[in-house]
Parts: C-alpha cells; structure tokens; sequence
C-alpha cells in the first residue's frame, strides 16, 4: 500500500478548504503528483518508517515482512518508476533491477555499513547516490565482536552443551580450557571505526599488542589504540586473535586462506564478523579439523543463512552466529533512522549524512 501519514494529513487539509470552494479532485491529484515514489525493499524497524510517513516528501510501498526478503521478481516490478529505494544487504542492487526502476531513480538508501551487495558501478554510471549506515552501528558491532572472541576462545559453547548433556564429571585440571586475552596480541585485519572500537574494549583485558594490517598504515586511528602497522604475513605470524574486519571488496575476496592459516599459529583464534566472502572456508575448514588453528568464532558466512549440514558446524572449535553483530534495538532503529534521512535528504539534493563516494 502506498503510505505516508503526513501526506493524508495534508490532504485532508485540502479536503477540509476545498469542500467549501470545489476543484477537490485536481488539487489532491496535484499534491499526491508531488510526493517521491519510493520502495522500501523490507519491514524496517519502526524509526525509519515513522521518518518516512511524517516526512510529507514522500509516498512509499513496502515487502511487509521481516521473515522473508522481497522475492526477486515483485521487487523488479516494484521498483518501476520509483524515485528513491530503500533495501537491506539481501536485496542485490545490480543493472538488472536498476534497469527495471528506470530513469526516475535517483537515490538508493541502504540500512548496512557493507556495501558488497551494490553494484556501485552501475549506480555511478546511473548518477544514483548511495547512502549507507556507518558509525551507528559500531558499538553493537565491537561489543558482539568481543562476545564472539570471548566464547570461541573460552570455549562456552562447548562448555554450556557439556553442563546440559551430562558431560560435566569431576573438576578436571585441563578439561575445556581454552586461550585467554591476557598477554596476547592482537592482530586486526582492516583497521577503521569497528576495529578501533573492537580494540578499545579488549584492551581492559590486558592486551600485551595490537598490531595491524591494510592497504596502507593508518596511523591516526591507530595511534587510538596503539597498534603497530605490520604486513600481512606478520599479522597471521604474529596475532594470538585474529579479528577480520576489513570491507568485502574484489581485493579482499577469499583473503583469508591457506596462505594465512599456515602461517598463524595452532593456539591462535581466527574471527570474522565483517562479511564471509573474505574466507576461504574450505581452507578454514581444514586449519580447524588439522588443529593449523585453535578456533574461529563467524559471525559472516557464505552463504547465509550456511545450510544447517555444512562442514563448518560438525566442528567443535567453530562458533557461528547467524549475522548478528549490528542486532540490538538501539543500533537497528539507528540504522534504520539514518537509512530514512539519507533517502530523504538525498531526494532533497541535499547532502546526506552519510553518503558513499562512487
Ligand atoms: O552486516 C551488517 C551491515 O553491513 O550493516
């Protein structure tokens, strides 16, 4: 249903002044013409939707669903003729879609940092501005980073499964123990906000070195949390965690492979909370079952949701969650607050708050 409270307001004001004059049906065909027409590809949570009906810019129709994505199809109808787009990271934004929404949009707006779903591409050859979620999310994201390192490393969940089936005998000496932060170094792979934030709240633990790798050093964020700039073999050598938080990009595909698990050590914990196309994970597959690595805690996978039969989950030294890092109320409303008021600012041609440079 195309929607926008404001907009219904507004017209009944113009039913209420041209009751008494006439000429009611061109005025409101004339006011609905000036609302944007945009699609909104999933049930977002309810900040951004309030922004979007008061907003009196725009009229929007919406898959009223959180369970499922939009299916392809109804979404390449949907989009024909819109004016602004909102999606989430299961939508694929490619030259087929922006085909189907034609000439008159001019703005996407997605409720994600990532941006691999995005054909960026194809959008900057359209003209499309892109806004996105950064910096809101970067809390729930390093506070569940550090839940996830924490439960690989101390092996909670292993340890949860023995205490409920039976498994919990006498205290033994060496059962279930695991690798702890203290005296560690940590090794970043990308460092931006996240990692920044990720390192802030691990240091209390008594963190010995931070060190990092990227395409280039980045010394003002790391001056942060005093992490030395290392290469990327190092950085495998070298970290007793390792924590993936770098983009997915062409350059970043798969980096996380053989080459990298050979060279880490057989106590050291690999976790990935940024996408899963950036690991190999047949190879990380057989660094865990070789013991090459002690454990990975996923946030990411490939696919996802990762079929409930692969390989991965057999494992008892891998953790994978199901792509929540960002997932607390705040954060999402957040999200979903910042995705409306990109839509709305960049259909204003305004500059948006957060906005991709193509
Ligand atoms: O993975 C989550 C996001 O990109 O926001």
């Amino acid at each position: 249903m195309w929607c926008s409270r404001m907009a219904l307001r507004r017209l009944q004001r113009i039913v209420c002044t041209l009751n008494i004059t006439g000429g009611l049906t061109g005025n409101m065909q004339r006011e609905m013409s000036t609302l944007q027409r945009v699609y909104v590809t999933r049930q977002i949570p309810p900040e951004g939707l309030k922004i979007l009906r008061e907003s009196g810019q725009v009229q929007f129709e919406l898959w009223d669903s959180d369970d499922v994505p939009v299916p392809r199809k109804e979404l390449l109808q949907k989009v024909k003729g819109v004016d602004g787009l909102v999606c989430v990271l299961t939508e694929r934004i490619d030259a087929e879609l922006l085909d189907a929404a034609g000439p008159n949009l001019k703005v996407l707006s997605t409720m994600s940092v990532g941006f691999d779903h995005l054909s960026l591409e194809e959008l900057k050859k359209r003209g499309i501005r892109v806004g996105y979620t950064p910096d809101v999310l970067t809390d729930a994201v390093a506070e569940l980073t550090v839940a996830l390192l924490l439960t690989t490393s101390r092996r909670l969940v292993e340890a949860t499964h023995e205490a409920k089936t039976g498994g919990w005998g006498t205290w033994r000496t060496l059962w279930l123990c695991g690798h702890e932060l203290a005296n560690s170094t940590v090794g970043i792979l990308g460092l931006g906000r996240i990692g920044v934030a990720i390192a802030e709240r691990l240091a209390p633990f008594k963190v010995k070195k931070f060190i990092y790798t990227d395409v280039a050093p980045r010394p003002e964020l790391a001056s942060i949390i005093n992490a030395e700039y290392v290469s990327f073999d190092e950085l495998a050598k070298q970290s007793d965690f390792l924590s993936v938080c770098c983009a997915l990009t062409p350059e970043t595909k798969e980096i996380c492979n053989k080459n990298l698990f050979s060279k880490m050590k057989n106590t050291s914990i690999f976790i990935n909370t940024s996408r899963g196309g950036v690991v190999n994970q047949e190879d990380l597959y057989e660094a865990l079952s070789t013991g090459q690595i002690a454990g990975a805690g996923l946030d990411v996978t490939v696919p996802e949701p990762l079929p409930t039969n692969h390989p991965l989950f057999t494992l008892k030294n891998c953790v994978i969650l199901p792509h929540i890092a960002s997932a607390s109320y705040t954060t999402r409303n957040a999200m979903s607050a910042l995705a409306a008021n990109n839509l709305l600012l960049g259909l204003r041609g305004e500059p948006m708050i957060k906005e991709l440079k193509l």
